[in-house]
């Protein structure tokens, strides 16, 4: 399928926020793909519209390009100086697009003065298809050592000249790792529902397939070439990391009431990194919350799921938490972070011990244990692993009621947990794959009043700091996810926290994000001095929740009112989380009347 055609939907999709008019944009287009013609495509297509080049569970291709060469590519190839190229750039906010009116401009003169050049420019040259689209992108991403930026700048020109104006647009964007059109994975569930099977009703189908198996453009050629019944039979690899589940927060009163009313489990919530691991003979991986192979961060626990799991094939989670030398004290996510390093492992290895604390079992020996009930999956478990320093079951305790909770609680907490987690134990505790629900409760604070959980914000926007801080940037304006609009909304300024370190590393990363004016999905009235793509999220800790008329948090729900966020601290970075996992505004929402409710 001709790229040039399918940016014409871009277009469209680009000039709406309505999500109706979003998913029958997309429909149109699902349905122009699934044509005989076009059936090969799908599947890049998918990628391309949720802003990507490769399924969320495979590597983005990194082009080591920078705004500077692609200033060059297009100066060489349009014949305009570079500073000419910087002017327009810095007029128009945004690279992709002062190339864009650049081509338009050149087309048009064209046309004007030599209408030969321009037909059979258009009529046989403006054809990307594409598949050549992705091998000169993957040609472009290969090119390394001496003399790779000549290379590339003549790749990019070939690649323009190949273009519409629109197309190059996009391109620039792919390039610059910038293209998120702001489609969230639920419209388009939305659209391959309404294109492929006539109605949006089977959207659930296809989602909770796409969570069991997180590759969009698998599951749209699957939905194409098999429908309904192809989607239904999804199932868990070994191999591929499926969606965790997640937990909700409520006031601590209401926690057993919510579980079912009567006898739940509660566990250590443990302060480290969430792990899928998952075993297929002596092939072992280990899959971080945001699907991400981390197995060669962790040597030790790849050993000791070898010899300690006795299943053939198995997929279990669990908490890694870093231990202090002699496995007795927990410590910190902080110091378990230090392994996220590339290098140095086998070092790290000896200087930070951890221990992963394992939890639920989701598939043992080819069989799917999603459905059974948490009491079930813990038996096999404990009957599946042989614990020792290395690899042991969370701590849990049966509890009858909030009392023994609360003592509970407070054990967790005097042994390092963050908190406990709650688990209802009933015939319907199944493992929720991606889900948020009330099957976990978590519970981390108690203190009426006061916060009772961190949250996690997305980086917008900045501003220069003063005095001993010049140079560098401070404070941050940071964000939360609106779910129901698909909108980032400026939450709270955050300053303290920071070290002298943080923010030398911060400024640095953040520099990289630098662009010229806000995307269309950041609701934001404020005006900081830089803005950022939306990527680095970080968590705070504040005081209490706060009406605030300088927040949009609401905003777009007709919210008269601003919600924020009195004192907040930075508490670290959430590299394992992607920007729509962030705290909602719904959670905001929520965790405001649970502080206005609750007292100890
Ligand atoms: N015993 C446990 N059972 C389940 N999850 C646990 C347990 N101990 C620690 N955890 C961690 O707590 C997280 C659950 O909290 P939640 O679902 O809200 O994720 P989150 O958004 O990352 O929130 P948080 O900031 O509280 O970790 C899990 O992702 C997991 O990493």
């Amino acid at each position: 399928m001709d790229f040039n055609k399918i940016i014409s939907y871009y277009e469209k999709l680009e000039s709406t926020r309505k999500r109706l008019e979003m998913i029958e944009i997309l429909a149109q287009l699902f349905s122009e793909c699934i044509k005989e013609e076009n059936r090969k495509d799908f599947r890049k297509i998918i990628y391309l519209t949720q802003g990507r080049l490769v399924s969320e569970i495979d590597d983005f291709p990194t082009f080591g390009i920078a705004e500077k060469m692609v200033i060059q590519a297009i100066s060489k190839f349009t014949g305009i100086a570079n500073s000419n190229v910087k002017n327009l750039i810095n007029k128009k906010g945004d690279v992709g697009e002062a190339l864009e009116s650049i081509l338009k401009r050149r087309e048009g003169k064209k046309q004007t003065y030599s209408l030969d050049t321009f037909v059979k420019e258009t009529k046989t040259e403006k054809i990307l298809e594409i598949s050549r689209l992705y091998s000169e992108l993957e040609k472009l991403s290969k090119i390394k050592g001496d003399g790779s930026q000549d290379q590339k700048i003549n790749l990019l020109t070939g690649i323009f000249r190949l273009s519409s104006p629109q197309s190059a647009k996009f391109i620039v964007k792919i390039i610059l790792s910038d293209l998120r059109m702001g489609i969230a994975d639920k419209t388009i569930l939305d659209s391959l529902s309404l294109s492929i099977t006539g109605s949006k009703n089977n959207r659930s189908f296809i989602e909770h397939a796409y969570n069991i198996h997180p590759d969009l453009g698998y599951i749209a050629e699957k939905l194409m070439k098999e429908g309904l019944e192809g989607i239904k039979s999804i199932t868990i690899q070994v191999g591929i990391p499926i969606r965790m589940m997640l937990a909700s927060r409520i006031q601590y009163t209401e926690i057993q009431k919510k579980l079912g009313g009567g006898d739940f489990i509660a566990e250590y919530k443990y302060d480290g990194e969430r792990v899928q691991v998952h075993k297929k003979g002596q092939k072992i991986s280990l899959f971080s919350r945001r699907l991400k192979d981390i197995t060669h961060q962790y040597p030790d626990i790849v050993e000791c799921v070898n010899n300690q799991v006795k299943s053939e094939n198995a997929v279990f989670e669990g908490e890694i938490v870093a231990m202090d030398a002699f496995f007795e004290k927990m410590l910190p996510f902080q110091v378990v972070s230090t392994r996220r390093r590339k290098y140095d492992i086998e070092k790290m290895k000896k200087e930070v011990p951890v221990c992963l604390y394992s939890f639920d079992l989701l598939f043992e020996n080819d069989e799917s244990l999603l459905n059974l009930s948490l009491n079930d999956r813990r038996k096999r478990l404990e009957k599946m692993i042989t614990p020792s320093e290395t690899i042991q079951f969370s701590n849990k305790k049966m509890i009858h009621n909030t009392q023994e909770m609360v003592e509970y609680f407070n054990e967790a907490r005097k042994k390092g947990a963050e908190g406990i987690m709650n688990k209802a134990i009933g015939p319907d505790s199944v493992y929720k794959s991606g889900n948020r629900g009330f099957l976990w409760i978590k519970l981390k604070g108690l203190e009426g009043g006061k916060m009772l959980d961190t949250i996690d914000i997305v980086i917008i926007g900045g501003s220069w700091g003063k005095g001993r801080r010049k140079g560098l940037l401070s404070p941050f304006y940071g964000a939360v996810y609106n779910k129901e609009t698909n909108m980032f909304e400026f939450f709270t300024r955050v300053g303290s926290g920071f070290s002298d370190d943080d923010l030398e590393q911060f400024t640095d990363r953040l520099k990289k994000l630098e662009i010229k004016k806000p995307p269309k999905n950041i609701i934001c009235a404020d005006t900081p001095d830089v803005w950022f793509q939306p990527e680095i999220i970080i968590e705070v800790m504040g005081d209490e929740l706060t009406i605030s008329n300088k927040s949009d948090v609401g905003a777009s729900l007709g919210d008269p009112r601003g919600y924020s966020l009195r004192f907040p601290v930075y508490q670290r970075i959430r590299e394992d989380k992607n920007i729509y996992q962030i705290t909602t505004t719904q959670e905001i929402l929520e965790l405001f009347e649970i502080q206005n409710s609750q007292t100890l």
